[in-house]
């Protein structure tokens, strides 16, 4: 089921979005600080409601229409997630079954050992390391089994390590066909992970399409003001700037 949003705008922070999203790819969403990535998201995962223009799941309205059905769709994960409530962080990740009204035991599991959780199951949340957090935190979106993941920078405060294994284990979900959209700001991992990149400036969309357009050299330098070349094998490819 595609994930689209038609000719979207809110203020200044979004105008005339239109893009459609399909399972089964991971989108990178990518552009320069405050060019309405985060916004863009939440708007397709129907949290935040545009000035004109609409998200749609298929053809439903996400948000209105049923929220535990949106849930229950759409895992998405917030840039700067807060935890209200000191549990152990097997609960936490239990707590993205909710939609589902249940604890089940196989995907809280797959998703601890998917983000290498094993030797944390039993700590408190508020104990952990930002990076060790912002992992669990993500755990209990996988454990939800969403149709689509929408993730805000979720590398962010992870280790080379981690950033490895994790966004492995995000392309092998879109593969397993879930939809999965990411915000990032490393145009390495974008360029060398993702099926497709939507580069946004100022609220709109400035490219789409396979990475290695959407991210050629002279997008980079128009949006970004910098001059840069990708150097390196296809799939290890590193900017020098
Ligand atoms: N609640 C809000 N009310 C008004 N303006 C906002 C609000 N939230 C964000 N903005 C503004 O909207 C623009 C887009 O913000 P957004 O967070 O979507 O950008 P971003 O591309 O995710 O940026 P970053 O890379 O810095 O995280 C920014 O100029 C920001 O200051």
């Amino acid at each position: 089921m595609t994930l689209s949003v038609r000719d979207v705008s809110l203020g200044k922070r979004l105008s005339g979005v239109t893009l459609a999203l399909e399972p089964g790819k991971v989108t990178a969403i990518c552009g320069p600080n405050g060019a309405g990535k985060s916004t863009l998201l939440e708007v397709m995962a129907g949290l935040l409601k545009p000035n004109a223009g609409e998200t749609l799941l298929g053809d439903l309205l996400p948000g209105r229409d049923n929220p535990r059905e949106r849930a229950r769709r759409i895992g998405y994960l917030p840039q700067s997630p807060e935890i209200a409530w000191d549990v152990p962080v097997r609960s936490l990740i239990e707590l993205g079954r909710m939609p589902h009204g249940d604890r089940a035991k196989g995907p809280v599991d797959a998703a601890i050992d998917a983000l290498d959780l094993r030797p944390f199951e039993q700590r408190r949340v508020l104990t952990l390391s930002g990076g060790e957090t912002a992992r669990v935190l993500l755990a209990r979106i996988l454990a939800g089994e969403p149709d689509w993941i929408l993730a805000d920078e979720p590398l962010a405060a992870l280790d080379l390590a981690h950033q490895r294994i994790i966004m492995r284990h995000l392309v092998s979900e879109a593969r397993r066909g879930r939809g999965v959209a990411l915000v990032l700001h490393d145009l390495a991992i974008a360029l060398n992970h993702a099926d497709r990149v939507v580069l946004l400036d100022r609220g709109a969309i400035v490219a789409d399409g396979p990475p290695s357009e959407a991210l050629s050299r002279e997008s980079i330098e128009r949006v970004f003001g910098v001059r840069g070349e990708w150097v390196g094998p296809p799939g290890r490819r590193a900017l020098s700037v």
